[in-house]
């Protein structure tokens, strides 16, 4: 399948800082595609590097099979940002028609107004507007070009519920008709119930990448913490069944299995030296923090290491 966007081996660096760390993704074209991470991760700097409006530090951005940079293929995109900037003294109708005169093929007025729910709003000067439907605003200009490849950076953020909904609704109609879309979201759950890929972003990196139920069950069950005691041999974690993902922080072991009972189980039998030891788990957020946590936990042990 041919890729809509292909990034590789890209690095953003800000004052000395990376943002973004050596991401290499193809986004293929019609997929949906959420990107995860906590704050800072380095979301809103990759999509904007896709966007051609930051330049990498190293490694190459290709959309749409061209320089994100053209005019040609920027008239094939459309994004909603985090900064919402309306234009003071337009009314709606006088924004969206203004966006929509950039393009050679615009999506009809009516359309967008229909879509962003702002019919009732079109004659109300946008400065006016509510928080949430500024965003949607945001949404209808993003719009405007009847772009190919639409980019959603934090797009729920200040909508309440209902508008929520009706606005994954809509997205969910958008990608029907074959468009790429990537989104940014903090929610795994918004991006479970949208997208056909999940990617993990943690300090700048990959932390994972797959369907939403994959990545659900790599965050997902519980798990086992202990501490180790002298004499628990570090290999012995690798040899055990069922784990998806193992960190140590000092001492104290974690380790994630969907089957923790099995799990420890196993450990009793084989007389591991452990103390202390609990068993949790939780909501998928949780899940999702500990995936991001020890990606972390364990990128601060290989750096440790290698110093
Ligand atoms: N223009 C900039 N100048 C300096 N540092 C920056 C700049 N833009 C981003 N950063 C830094 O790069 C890192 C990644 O930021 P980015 O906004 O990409 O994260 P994010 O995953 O989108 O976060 P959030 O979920 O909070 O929006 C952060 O440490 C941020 O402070």
């Amino acid at each position: 399948m041919k890729a809509a966007i292909a990034l590789n081996r890209v690095s953003k660096e800000f004052k000395g800082k990376r943002a973004v760390d050596d991401l290499t993704l193809d986004i293929a074209e019609g997929s949906v595609v959420a990107l995860l991470g906590p704050n800072g991760a380095g979301k809103t700097t990759s999509v904007t590097m896709m966007l051609g409006l930051q330049k990498p530090t190293s490694g190459t951005v290709r959309l749409l099979s061209g320089d994100p940079g053209d005019r040609s293929i920027r008239a094939r995109i459309g994004a909603m940002l985090q900064e919402v900037n309306v234009i003071d003294r337009l009314k709606v109708r006088e924004i969206i028609d203004l966006f929509r005169s950039y393009y050679d093929k615009p999506m009809p007025l009516e359309r967008l107004l229909k879509i962003s729910g702002l019919d009732a709003e079109k004659e109300k000067m946008a400065t006016s507007l509510s928080g949430g439907q500024k965003r949607r605003l945001d949404f209808a200009l993003a719009l405007a070009g009847d772009p190919s490849v639409l980019f959603l950076d934090e797009p729920t953020v200040g909508m309440d519920i209902t508008s929520r909904l009706l606005f994954w609704d809509t997205v969910r109609a958008l990608a029907g008709s074959g468009r790429t879309i990537i989104l940014t979201t903090h929610y795994l759950d918004e991006a479970d119930s949208i997208a056909d890929r999940v990617v993990v972003i943690n300090r700048g990196r990959l932390a994972a990448d797959g369907t939403p139920e994959k990545i659900k069950s790599a965050a997902g069950g519980r798990i086992l913490t202990f501490t180790a005691g002298a004499s628990f041999p570090r290999e012995l974690i690798d040899s055990l069944p069922g784990v998806t993902q193992a960190s140590w922080s000092g001492r104290r072991v974690r380790l994630h299995s969907a089957d923790t009972d099995r799990l420890l189980f196993e450990l009793v039998g084989r007389q591991a030296d452990m103390k202390d030891i609990e068993v949790h788990g939780g909501g998928l957020e949780e899940a999702f923090q500990h995936l991001v946590q020890d990606e972390s936990a364990a990128a601060e042990e290989a750096r440790g290491n290698s110093r």
